[in-house]
């Protein structure tokens, strides 16, 4: 089974070199300095329970060496999605299934309208990591699950083939028959995370332990959950509550990758996860004031980190 994993970040990297160490016939489709550290020694995961080499691996930034997968899985930012959908031509053929494990719950719309509903299956994945340097992934806590299915609930050949090789290679996998409550379910905990401790600033541990900020995080979850039971995710009505105790399992030093993405200057994906919310809130005539304010404090840094005033009276003095 082929399987080409789109962006070898964080996300792509850790599960493409877990897939390949299974025996999967995995390739990416990576670039720049990143993509000339595996070709040289590699993709190197580190820093989790278990280290993880894979070398050497099949590598290109150009998705015709790479030729036709069974399977396409969507790693790339949200921002770059509808470049690589047309960038992969080359590499979806008329038996392949391609995946999205992107954050949010608008990546599917995109992957439809390029390929068509029959390719699609749904998908979501639990992990913290993050590219520490070329050719080197960082796993920054143990949480790891990987959830994908048929949209129409089938439990469908490929979806089992497809988990076979999630099982070989370690990765803790599962078939969902309700694919898109679990997409809603990942939505309700990430946009909690993630707005908390960019816009904090904070791993999630003194964010919970804080009367007010756990308050906080609790009300930008219930907001998510409303707005997904509006759009039809059937989320427990307590579901909000139950997502508070997942954060109070987690290593206190766990941290969002758009947390990550602000310490780095680089854009967020905050569009599509507080700002969605409030899109698909506005869209039912729901208000989700805190997931707003989330957006608007971030906007400043949505396209990356801004030049200081600093910077800018350097430049305008010809200085930089
Ligand atoms: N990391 C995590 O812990 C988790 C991430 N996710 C989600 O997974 C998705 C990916 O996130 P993450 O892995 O963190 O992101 P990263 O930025 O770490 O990885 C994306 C990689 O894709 C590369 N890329 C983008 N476009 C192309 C292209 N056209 N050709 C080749 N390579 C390309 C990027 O290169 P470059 O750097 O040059 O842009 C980068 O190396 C996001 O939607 C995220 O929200 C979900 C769960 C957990
Ligand atoms: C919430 C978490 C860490 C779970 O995988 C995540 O998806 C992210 O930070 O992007």
């Amino acid at each position: 089974m082929r399987i080409a994993v789109i962006g070898a970040g964080g996300f792509g990297g850790y599960f493409g070199a877990r897939l390949a160490q299974g025996g999967a016939d995995v390739c990416f489709l990576a670039r720049g300095a990143h993509l000339a550290a595996m070709r040289a020694n590699g993709l190197l995961i580190e820093g989790g329970p278990e280290r993880i080499c894979a070398n050497p691996v099949t590598a290109s930034d150009n998705p015709s060496d790479l030729g036709v997968a069974d399977f396409v899985l969507l790693a790339v930012k949200l921002w770059d999605t509808e470049m690589v959908l047309d960038q992969i031509k080359p590499m979806v053929g008329p038996f392949t299934t391609l995946i999205s494990f992107q954050n949010g719950v608008l990546k599917d719309n995109a992957l439809r309208d390029a390929y068509g509903a029959a390719k699609i299956m749904g998908g979501v994945g639990y992990v913290a990591t993050t590219i520490d340097r070329p050719g080197v992934i960082r796993q920054t806590g143990p949480m790891e699950r990987l959830v994908f299915g048929e949209f129409d609930g089938r439990r469908s050949a490929r979806a089992e083939a497809f988990l076979h090789a999630c099982l070989k290679g370690g990765i803790n996998a599962e078939l969902s028959t309700d694919i898109l409550r679990e997409i809603w379910e990942k939505y309700v905990f990430l946009v909690g995370l993630s707005g908390t401790t960019t816009a904090m600033r904070s791993a999630i541990g003194p964010i919970r332990e804080n009367r007010q900020t756990r308050a906080f995080l609790l009300d930008v979850m219930r907001e998510v959950v409303a707005v997904g039971n509006a759009h039809g995710a059937e989320l427990q009505e307590d579901y909000a509550e139950r997502r508070l105790a997942l954060a109070d399992d987690v290593a206190a030093d766990m941290t969002s990758s758009m947390h990550h993405d602000l310490q780095r200057g680089r854009p967020l994906e905050i569009r599509w996860l507080s700002g969605g919310v409030v899109q698909l809130g506005s869209a039912v005539g729901i208000t989700t004031p805190l997931n707003r304010a989330i957006a608007d404090i971030l906007a400043l840094y949505e396209a990356g980190a801004p030049a200081t005033l600093e910077t800018r009276a350097m430049e305008s003095s010809g200085a930089a």
